[in-house]
């Protein structure tokens, strides 16, 4: 089996060109460096940390084909020579370079305006997302300090779990750093309204990409607290369909998972959410006007430091932070449950690096 060191070179070979690494072309007398690619075109640089995981793999793929993205960088611990190399082939226009392994992370983050992090460990069944905290914090903690030293003006887009507690950890790594921009911290729970959008559409009978249903709180169980009085396009719904219809979003993670039946959590689905969350940004950092999503972000909506609602994005990442607005009794409720156990998830975040 090839050596992490071995894998280091190959990797640092392959990469050390804009070039794709496609296969040498010596045989017929060409080397890559004579050929006439001049580098990247103008875009985005774009960092995926865990890229040769379940998401990271599809993730990569589809940030490859966003024609806003000019160098994407492919870092993993395992396989991203592989990933890397796979992808390249790919002819849209975004250059792609591989790292590997601890040694590589400062050459994978340097010069990046966008970063997304979907490292870590899935959840297998009868697991809850904060069993993934012993391990996926570490993770997290690694990952930000390289980020606070080699770009620290990056937006980032945090997908490991448990989401509640790991954007804690990251702003108190960047605070740490001196670096902590609350703008440009976002957990991922685009996910949440991926699902919210499908299942309330399948019950309304509409197309879902018809439908807009926010989800504020958290990543988590009652934390995800989907405010289906706010529906666009306004509609009713009875006390069953709430009722079905609030579980089933705060369990679509879980019911992946059991479905899965050990083999990880939802991958295709949230690399469709994580690329759909990820072009928003990039379009705000471009300067669009009105875009407007879902994210845990640090907050002043309620009383917790942390909180998912929806943000508009612009070109310094999170430019305003919008109210909850009118809840009905029935949400009034899941938000004090969700508080709750928020509360909790955040302060073990903080503890975790302040301790
Ligand atoms: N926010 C969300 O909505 C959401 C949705 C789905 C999954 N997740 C979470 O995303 C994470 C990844 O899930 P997955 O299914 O891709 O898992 P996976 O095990 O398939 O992939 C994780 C990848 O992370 C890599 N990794 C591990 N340690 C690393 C490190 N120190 N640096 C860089 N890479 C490292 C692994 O080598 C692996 O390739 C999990 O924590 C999961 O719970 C979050
Ligand atoms: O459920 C999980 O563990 C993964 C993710 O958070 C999800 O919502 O699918």
């Amino acid at each position: 089996m090839e050596s992490v060191a071995d894998a280091s070179r190959r990797i640092s070979r392959i990469s050390s060109h804009l070039l794709p690494p496609n296969i040498q072309m010596e045989g017929c007398g060409l080397r890559r460096e004579n050929c006439r690619a001049k580098g990247a075109a103008p875009g985005f640089k774009v960092a995926v940390l865990g890229a040769a995981g379940g998401i990271g793999q599809p993730l990569a793929m589809l940030m490859k084909m966003n024609p806003l993205v000019s160098v994407l960088h492919l870092y993993d611990v395992v396989n991203s020579p592989g990933v890397t190399a796979d992808i390249s082939h790919m002819d849209t226009g975004a250059v792609v370079r591989g790292f590997l392994g601890q040694s590589q992370l400062e050459d994978a983050l340097t010069g990046m305006d966008l970063v997304i992090i979907p490292a870590g460990v899935p959840r297998k069944p009868g697991m809850t997302r904060d069993d993934l905290f012993n391990i996926n914090a570490g993770i997290v903690k690694t990952l930000c300090e390289g980020i606070a030293k080699c770009c620290p003006n990056a937006i980032v887009n945090l997908i490991s779990n448990p989401v509640n507690s790991t954007v804690p950890i990251a702003a108190e790594v960047f605070k740490k750093a001196g670096t902590f921009d609350p703008k440009r911290l976002l957990g991922v729970t685009m996910l949440d309204v991926v699902r919210a959008n499908t299942f309330v559409a399948e019950v309304l009978g509409l197309d879902p990409r018809d439908v807009d249903v926010p989800v504020v709180g958290g990543h988590a169980g009652v934390t995800i607290l989907p405010l289906l009085s706010q529906v666009k396009p306004p509609c009713a719904f009875n006390a069953k369909e709430i009722d079905y219809l609030t579980n089933r979003i705060q369990n679509g993670g879980t019911e992946v998972v059991e479905a899965k039946a050990g083999a990880g959590s939802a991958t295709l689905s949230m690399a469709y959410a994580a690329v759909k969350f990820a072009d928003a940004c990039l379009r705000g950092l471009r300067g669009d006007a009105g875009i407007i999503q879902c994210a845990f972000v640090a907050s002043q909506v309620t009383e917790l430091p942390f909180f998912a609602s929806k943000v508009r994005l612009g070109r310094s990442g999170v430019e305003e932070v919008h109210p909850l607005g009118p809840l009905n009794e029935y949400e009034r409720d899941g938000l004090e449950k969700a508080k709750k156990e928020l509360e909790a998830s955040i302060q073990k975040g903080v503890s975790f690096i302040r301790k």
